[in-house]
């Protein structure tokens, strides 16, 4: 009796509030999460409710220890959808940009490579240049630089854009609350749609086993004279407004969120032999994030009986920063139709 009257009640509950604006749940604060939610704020012209659920935010989530660079990393095997995802993510960058925001640039730099890369994303780079033998042997700082790329891409520094659409967020009408959601059977009936932004939250939150940690760690350091980003197989230095990230661990199934020191000097010796200049970097701090890896992103709509539809929105690995706004404009036209096809059924 129970299960039935429930799910009476779930649809005598959207029965009931035909007339009021659809509930709309976003579960997580992660770039992910508010870029989804802002997305379904325009996409469904306002008319609906959102509210972002959150057990942390901005600065605390993982988004928030990304350098921001833009391109495909550690983003899985959809790779069509992925280029599509940075293309709209791109486009939307030169809009924030166009607008006067900070913490966004283009920049240029070196992919030095021990195995030949050119991988189909770079199309949607400026100035793609593979480098011949001579260049490569100009570049080179250590033995495993065989190959290498330069190009312009985009940075999008993750702390400043999410205040950027929290604001907007909430000058629509959205709300927020901080809470960690153990079960979605806590959100029982409030909301008509739930969207699912929990990042690696949903191995527990929806027994999502092939998520997994990929653990990263990363030096801030100021060192103004360096104004190229330098990656390779082991190590990177990126750019920002006002600091270089220093970076390149990737450890799988690694949980642990203490900064090791020594993995930090490493970081440092690195990439110091790729950018001499370095050597006169002042540290400014040390993070860990764990990237939400899965052999795909899950965006999908899933019915479950007696819950509201599910838009999952999850798994962007090393890339969140960069195929976010891709992901949140499919998420948002998905929860459109959801309501569209609710409200034909009233
Ligand atoms: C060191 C490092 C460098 C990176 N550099 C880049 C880069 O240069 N470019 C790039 O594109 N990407 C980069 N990334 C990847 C990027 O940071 C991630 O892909 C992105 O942050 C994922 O965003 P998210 O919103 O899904 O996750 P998160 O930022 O982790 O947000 C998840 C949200 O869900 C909430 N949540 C989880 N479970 C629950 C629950 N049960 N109840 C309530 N709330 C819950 C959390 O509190 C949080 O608010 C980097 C990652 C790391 C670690
Ligand atoms: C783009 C990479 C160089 C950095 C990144 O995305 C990461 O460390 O997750």
């Amino acid at each position: 009796m129970f299960l039935i009257s429930r799910c009476f009640t779930h649809q005598l509950m959207t029965f009931s509030n035909a007339k009021m604006p659809p509930k709309i749940a976003v579960l997580g604060a992660g770039i992910i999460g508010v870029s989804s939610a802002l997305a379904i704020q325009q996409i469904c012209q306002k008319n609906v409710e959102v509210t972002i659920i959150a057990e942390r935010f901005s600065p605390d989530t993982t988004s928030d220890v990304a350098a921001g660079l833009i391109e495909p990393f550690l983003a899985g095997s959809d790779v069509e959808r992925v280029k599509e995802w940075t293309r709209l993510t791109i486009e939307r960058i030169k809009e924030y940009m166009s607008e006067g925001n900070l913490g966004a640039e283009e920049k240029s730099g070196y992919w030095m490579q021990s195995v030949k890369e050119v991988p189909d994303w770079l199309k949607l780079m400026k100035n793609v240049k593979v480098l011949n033998e001579s260049e490569v042997a100009a570049i080179r700082k250590r033995p495993g630089h065989n190959f290498g790329v330069f190009y312009t891409t985009w940075y999008l520094e993750p702390t400043r854009y999410i205040d950027y659409c929290t604001k907007k967020i909430m000058e629509n009408g959205g709300k927020i609350i901080q809470r960690k959601i153990e079960n979605i059977d806590e959100l029982g009936n409030d909301f008509d749609v739930i969207v699912n932004c929990t990042g690696l939250g949903s191995r527990v939150l929806f027994n999502d086993e092939t998520i997994r940690p990929c653990r990263g760690q990363i030096v801030r350091v100021s060192c103004p004279q360096v104004r190229h980003f330098f990656i390779d197989d082991d190590f990177y230095t990126l750019i920002n407004d006002s600091c270089l990230i220093l970076g390149g661990t990737k450890d799988l199934d690694q949980w642990e969120l203490e900064v090791n020191s020594k993995t930090a000097q490493k970081i440092i010796e690195g990439n110091c032999q790729n950018i001499p200049s370095l050597r006169h970097a002042k540290i400014l701090s040390h993070h860990i994030g764990l990237r939400p890896c899965r052999p795909t992103v899950r965006l999908e709509k899933e019915i479950k009986n007696n819950y509201p539809p599910i838009i999952h929105n999850y798994g962007h690995g090393g890339s969140g920063v960069t195929i976010h706004w891709g992901c949140a404009l499919e998420t948002a036209e998905l929860v459109n139709k959801t309501i569209i096809e609710r409200k034909s059924h009233l």
